[in-house]
């Protein structure tokens, strides 16, 4: 087996496997963001319904770094499958399992879920800390307040 080279812009991250049946995340291809989660729990989701899925991981990530836990468009797309809180937020200090909010939007179709299955995405970002500056006024732009479509369709 060869092992990929460690792109340039690699971050390291600890993993802790909490279920050993799970695999180590890993990137399908070379240029992807995000590497896959599985669910270590067999679940039905009801139409509408949500639930809470474990996925057999803890990561300590870097000050600085957040992962985001995001839809996969395959499931979206066939099944009707999100997140309903898309996408989920993994703060560098966060030390427990990462688990997945799956909501199924499909109005009549249950969707059978298997221990192993890819239900979502990690992708592990840089992140600003912003330093608040209170002003009376703020500087005017362009934009102004237009929002919401103020552009038109
Ligand atoms: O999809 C997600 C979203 C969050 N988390 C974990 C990691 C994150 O660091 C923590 C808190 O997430 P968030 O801040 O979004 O939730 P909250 O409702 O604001 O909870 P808290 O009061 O604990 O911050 O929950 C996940 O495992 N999966
Ligand atoms: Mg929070």
């Amino acid at each position: 087996m060869t092992t990929a080279p460690r792109p340039p812009h690699a971050v390291d991250v600890l993993l802790q496997r909490l279920d050993p049946g799970v695999p180590a995340p890993a990137y399908a291809h070379p240029g992807d963001a995000g590497v896959d989660l599985v669910t270590t729990l067999d679940a039905e989701v009801a139409p509408g319904e949500r639930v809470l899925l474990p996925t057999g991981i803890a990561i300590a990530l870097p000050d600085g770094y957040a992962a985001f836990v995001h839809p996969r468009s395959g499931l979206a797309v066939k099944y009707g499958v999100s997140l309903v809180n898309a996408p989920g937020t993994v703060d560098a200090g966060y030390r427990g399992e990462i688990k997945v909010s799956l909501v199924n939007l499909d109005p009549r179709e249950p969707v059978v879920l298997h221990r192993g299955d890819r239900i979502a995405q990690l992708v592990v970002q840089r992140v600003e800390h912003a330093v608040f500056h209170e002003v009376e006024r703020l500087p005017g732009s362009d934009r102004g307040e237009g929002g919401f479509g103020s552009s038109g369709r």
